[in-house]
C-alpha cells in the first residue's frame, strides 16, 4: 500500500526540497509544494520537483470570486497535480467552478478552517466559536459542490467521515509527539487521524526539520 504520507516541502529553496524529497521518497505517498515553494520557483519548479516521480499535491490554498478562480485552475492545467487546494469559504459558485475548471484526475480538495486557529481566532474573524461546527458546515458545502473532499485537523475528520463516505480527507497539523507544536493549534497524532478517517496526512516539519529526515519519515510510517 502506498503510504498516506504526504510530506509538506515548505521552503522555497528547490534545491534543499529536491534534496528532501529524496531522501524520503520511500517512506511518502507524495510530495506537497505550497506558496512558499511556488512563489519562489513557479511552474518550472513544479516540474522539476514532478521529476522524481511522486505525486504532486499542489496547495496553493485558492480563494478568490469564482471567474478568477477558474481561470487560476485552467493556467495550471498543464502541472496536472494529483490534488489542488481552494478554500471552502470562497462559496459555492467558487467550488462549483474550481472543480470544473482542473483537469479530471486532480482531485481538488477544499481548506474548511486552518489547523493554525482555534476558537478564539474563529470568534475574532466572527465566525461562531466551534471548529467542529464550522469545519461540518464547510465540508457539508463542499459536498454538495461537487468537489473531492476537505482539509480539516485530526479532531474534525472522524465526524467529517461520517458525513461524506467516500469524500476525500486531507489532514495536516500533525505531530508525532506532543509538545513543539508550532503555529499549529488543532493537533494531533498521525495515528489518530489514520483511525480518523483521513485518507492523506500533510506532514511538513516533522520530517523537514529532523536531523535526518529520512529517518523521521520512517519512524511515523512506523507507526500507521
Ligand atoms: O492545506 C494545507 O495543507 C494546510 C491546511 C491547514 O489547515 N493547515 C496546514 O498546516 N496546512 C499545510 O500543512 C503543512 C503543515 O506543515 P507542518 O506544520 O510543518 O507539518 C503546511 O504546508 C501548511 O501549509
Amino acid at each position: 500500500m502506498n503510504s498516506p504520507i504526504y510530506v509538506a516541502l515548505d521552503t522555497p529553496d528547490i534545491d534543499r526540497a529536491k534534496a528532501i524529497a529524496k531522501k524520503v521518497q520511500s517512506h511518502v505517498g507524495g510530495i506537497k509544494l505550497g506558496l512558499e515553494f511556488f512563489m519562489a520557483n513557479g511552474r518550472h519548479g513544479v516540474h522539476a520537483m514532478a521529476e522524481i516521480g511522486l505525486p504532486i499535491f499542489l496547495d496553493l490554498k485558492l480563494h478568490d470570486i469564482p471567474n478568477t478562480v477558474a481561470k487560476a485552475i485552467q493556467a495550471l492545467r498543464p502541472l496536472d497535480p494529483a490534488i489542488l487546494t481552494v478554500h471552502a469559504a470562497g462559496g459555492r459558485a467558487m467550488l462549483e467552478d474550481a472543480k470544473a475548471a482542473a483537469p479530471t484526475g486532480t482531485k481538488v480538495v477544499a481548506v474548511t478552517m486552518l489547523t493554525s486557529l482555534d476558537d478564539s481566532d474563529l470568534r475574532s474573524v466572527g465566525f461562531p466559536p466551534d471548529p467542529h461546527e464550522q469545519v461540518l458546515r464547510l465540508a457539508d458545502l463542499a459536498k454538495s459542490a461537487g468537489v473531492d473532499g476537505i482539509v480539516c485537523s485530526g479532531a474534525e475528520v472522524k465526524a467529517a467521515r461520517k458525513a461524506w463516505k467516500d469524500g476525500f480527507f486531507v489532514v495536516p497539523g500533525v505531530r508525532p509527539k506532543a509538545g513543539n507544536s508550532g503555529d499549529q493549534k488543532r493537533v494531533v497524532t498521525p495515528r489518530a487521524a489514520l483511525d480518523g478517517g483521513a485518507s492523506v496526512l500533510v506532514i511538513g516539519r516533522p520530517i523537514t526539520q529532523a536531523d535526518d529526515p529520512d529517518q523521521a519519515a520512517r519512524a511515523i510510517e512506523a507507526t500507521l
